[in-house]
């Protein structure tokens, strides 16, 4: 970091709950993709349960949106979060060709307890009463967990099986990097104009996303 770079609040945070953020960059589902040890039936757990997590997570996005068009004041925060949504629309066509290559039915997948909450999460975040600074804290926590977890698995020594290379890229790639980083500037931008309260709920919506995620990856051991 250069010296007259001032370090974020989002980054305070993030080496303040540095094991909760490592928990859920580095849970043993993804560190198992990496190494190559993971079991093909933990994968499609997963795959079944994110399709799920996905079609929530869109209108969830899509509220972003409306909020970014209306209460950001800055042209450039809706076309970074249309970004989002359009690359949702990609995932969702991904996630259904997926389905088919490793024979999971997405109709007969349920939603389990821990992609329940999340969404209930989500939706609660939909509410007109949560600021814009803390919605975009949470948007971007939930981006850049998948970033920095499918990174991982394309990084140097990877032994990653090749049939879930797709998978990684979807995440893991430079463009999404960028993304995630763009995303991150506008909740930067946002908290240091939040009054105290808003610090304080966007803190813990950071927290709260990281407790989601590493819950999400635990459905992968197969447990309800
Ligand atoms: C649980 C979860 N978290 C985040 C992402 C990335 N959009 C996802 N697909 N699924």
């Amino acid at each position: 970091m250069e010296k007259s770079e001032k370090k974020g609040v989002i980054d305070t945070w993030i080496d303040k709950h540095r094991s909760l953020y490592a928990a859920a960059t580095r849970h043993d589902f993804v560190v198992s993709i990496r190494d190559g040890s993971v079991d093909l039936s933990s994968f499609k757990t997963w795959l079944g349960q994110d399709y799920l997590f996905v079609r929530g997570f869109v209108p969830f996005v899509a509220n972003v949106l409306i909020r970014a068009g209306k209460e950001s004041g800055e042209t450039s925060d809706m076309e970074v979060v249309l970004g989002g949504l359009a690359s949702l629309n990609d995932e969702i066509e991904w996630f259904k060709s997926e389905g088919s290559k490793w024979g999971v039915d997405f109709s007969t997948v349920v939603a389990q307890k821990a992609n329940q909450e999340y969404s209930r999460f989500l939706e609660a975040l939909m509410s007109s009463e949560v600021e814009y600074s803390v919605v975009m804290t949470a948007f971007w926590a939930i981006e850049a967990v998948y970033q920095e977890s499918f990174a991982h698995c394309l990084g140097d020594g990877n032994k990653t099986p090749a049939e879930l290379i797709g998978a990684c890229n979807r995440w893991g790639n430079d463009g999404f990097r960028q993304y995630c980083l763009s995303v991150k500037n506008i909740a930067e931008r946002c908290l240091e104009n939040a009054s105290r309260e808003a610090l304080v709920e966007a803190e813990d919506v950071l927290v709260r996303v990281l407790e989601h995620e590493v819950a999400f990856w635990e459905m992968s051991r197969g447990g309800q």
